[in-house]
């Protein structure tokens, strides 16, 4: 990855502020997409594979440039997996509002009722690579997060659903977390490390 020319195919405030802090140490600020003029690509794969790859491509073609993505979400055991692909659009697809907002209310409604013990989730991140928006060997790495889906929104750090997601092993919410510490424990945090992993493995058989 090079240092001064990375863009960073996402929209979302939170991830960017995220990801800035991760390259930080490696001298790498990567650019968000915004700020070259590309907008939101439309997400329209079934997986989040499909989806990290559509919004790299689409800002690496735009901008010329090396691009990474991340494709997120979070997968509640007793919705079956939803919102998965679609957290970002739950309350939207639900007719319940829009954003982080009303997203984390429409999950407490459609988890209303149901026990703590059967509250499982976890959150997935997959991350992509480009070198280019034609590269045919995109880098792929993904990991994911266990938690819990709280009853009330606790903490005000973080974003998305973080007030929402209980940490048993460190006895509170993501939003209650330290920045640092989110980002060693969590999905994107570990898909990042793996990420530069590869690209170190990549860049010594090169
Ligand atoms: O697609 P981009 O532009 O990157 O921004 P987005 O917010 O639309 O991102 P996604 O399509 O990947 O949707 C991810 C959803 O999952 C949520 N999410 C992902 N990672 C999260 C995290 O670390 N903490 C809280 N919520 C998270 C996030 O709030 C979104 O609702
Ligand atoms: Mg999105």
């Amino acid at each position: 990855m090079s240092a001064s020319s990375l863009v960073l195919a996402s929209g979302n405030a939170g991830k960017l502020r995220e990801f800035a802090r991760l390259l930080a140490p490696l001298g790498i600020a990567p650019i968000p997409q915004s700020q070259l003029g590309v907008s939101d690509a439309e997400e329209t794969g079934l997986t989040f594979v499909e989806n990290a790859l559509i919004k790299a491509r689409h800002a690496a073609a735009i901008t010329g440039l090396p691009a990474l993505a991340d494709d997120s979400g979070i997968e509640v055991d007793a919705l079956d997996g939803e919102p998965g692909i679609y957290s970002a659009r739950f309350a939207s697809r639900r007719q319940q509002g829009q954003g982080d907002q009303d997203n984390n209310a429409a999950l407490l409604s459609a988890l209303e009722g149901v026990p703590e013990e059967a509250r499982t989730a976890r959150y997935w991140c997959v991350l992509v690579y480009l070198r280019h928006a034609a590269d045919p060997v995109p880098i792929i790495v993904q990991a994911s997060w266990e938690g819990r889906v709280l009853t009330a929104p606790s903490g005000d750090g973080g974003f998305g659903y973080d007030p929402l997601f209980w940490l048993p092993e460190q006895g509170m919410s993501a939003a209650q977390l330290e920045a640092s510490t989110k980002n060693r424990l969590s999905h994107r945090g570990r898909a990042m490390q793996q990420l530069l992993q590869a690209l170190t493995a990549a860049s010594e058989s090169a």
